[in-house]
């Protein structure tokens, strides 16, 4: 049996890690090792067997007598460890949740139901770092992945509308504690059918704006409002969210020639964990809605084509149905007015689950078999 460390997963991504772990068994198929930055000798999380006591992640003689390392510690960890790692010999699989190592030539981005082919490739080469991709980049491939995989999309611009828990458990949280001001401030005339709606909009907008109101993780009011730039700003006029869309869907497709443009803003909105994208493609042809809507819904188990309709919209394409579950709908599918080769589409995902835990332990099945 392989020897497998785990590393980070009591944090969110790493959580929701074990959890599917455990529903798909894959513990039984493994020998885990648990490790900790901060408990060295603790227990390890409950994986309905018992587990030896935690051990320490920054150990290299530890980490080194282990076959697969998988870590959603953060990028830190991983910019420390890693290369001591592999400088002190070790020749192991390192899967990783964080972005640090994602673009270096000696890592595979994984997604596999849409890039096994790049996968295989990769090990069988020799590669031996296995990153998962940024959250919005992989639920858009896992949407659109039946256009892809044909090679139709000529350009592509996305507009995304990301969920709280992409910046963190704190900003969750921090999300539910401005909610809970906001309706603090208006509770009591709200009680009151007879109240003026213009007075409670300037209570809100006021609290909005208080300087106590509590900011401190996204460092201005979600709630109640938007925030339209995500992670680092390039200098460019661009954020290095928004870099990631060309960079790494090209990378995922291992694509060597051309890559495909993809490029659009992205925004942080108040969604608890669901990432919502709304995407404009130019397809290199004009192909017909229903083969479109065919190579969507065949290309894996999780995309499911909804139709561009009122009713099924609301009931399907929210993140609050979404919300804990694999599922990928992607809806809103039409012909722009700009011409048959332009389509719209709107795709929604759980950042947790596709966007961030579940292409790694599949990562660790693939290796497993
Ligand atoms: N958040 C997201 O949506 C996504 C995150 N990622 C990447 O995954 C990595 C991990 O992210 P994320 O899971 O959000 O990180 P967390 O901050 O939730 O967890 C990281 C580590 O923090 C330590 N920690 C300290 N206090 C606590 C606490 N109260 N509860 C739980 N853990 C605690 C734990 O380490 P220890 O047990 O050793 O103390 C844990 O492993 C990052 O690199 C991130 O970029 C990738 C895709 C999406
Ligand atoms: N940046 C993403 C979450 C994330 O962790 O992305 P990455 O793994 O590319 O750093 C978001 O804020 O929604």
């Amino acid at each position: 049996m392989k020897r497998v460390g785990l590393v980070g997963w009591r944090g969110m991504v790493g959580s929701v890690l074990m959890q599917r772990m455990s529903e798909e068994n894959d513990f039984a198929l493994i020998e885990p090792v648990f490790f900790t930055t901060s408990n060295v000798g603790g227990k390890g999380p409950d994986i309905g067997v018992d587990v030896p006591p935690l051990k320490d992640a920054s150990s290299i003689d530890k980490l080194k007598a282990l076959d697969i390392i998988i870590s959603c510690q953060g990028g830190d960890y991983t910019n420390d460890v890693f290369p001591r790692l592999r400088a002190a010999g070790w020749n192991g699989y390192w899967i990783d949740a964080a972005s640090a190592l994602r673009m270096k030539d000696d890592a595979i981005i994984i997604l596999d139901p849409v890039n096994l082919d790049v996968i295989k490739r990769g090990l069988a080469a020799g590669v031996k770092n296995y990153i998962g991709g940024n959250c919005t980049v992989s639920l858009m491939l896992m949407a659109l992945g039946g256009l892809f995989k044909a090679d139709e999309i000529e350009w592509m611009t996305s507009m995304t509308y990301q969920a709280a828990s992409g910046a963190g458990a704190q900003n969750m949280r921090e999300l539910l504690n401005q909610m809970g001001e906001v309706h603090r401030v208006a509770k009591s005339l709200l009680e009151d059918p007879a109240s003026a709606i213009l007075d409670i909009d300037r209570e809100v907008a006021g609290i909005l704006r208080d300087e106590s109101f509590p900011t401190d993780n996204f460092s201005v009011p979600l709630a109640g409002s938007l925030i339209p730039w995500i992670d680092k700003d390039l200098g460019n006029g661009q954020s290095k969210e928004e870099w990631k869309g060309e960079a790494e869907t090209n990378k995922i497709l291992g694509r060597s020639g051309k890559p495909v443009p993809v490029d659009g803003l992205c925004v942080r909105v108040g969604a608890m964990r669901c990432h919502s994208q709304a995407l404009t493609i130019k397809l290199k042809r004009d192909i017909p809605l229903d083969e479109i809507e065919g190579m969507l819904a065949v290309h894996n188990d999780w995309a499911k084509v909804v139709p561009n309709q009122r009713d099924a919209t609301l009931r399907e394409l929210t993140p609050v149905k979404v919300t804990g579950t694999l599922s990928v709908p992607v809806g809103r599918l039409r012909k722009l007015s700009m011409g048959n080769q332009y389509l719209s589409a709107f795709t929604v995902g759980d950042q947790l689950l596709w966007g961030a835990a579940e292409p790694l332990r599949r990562m660790l099945r693939v290796l497993l078999n």
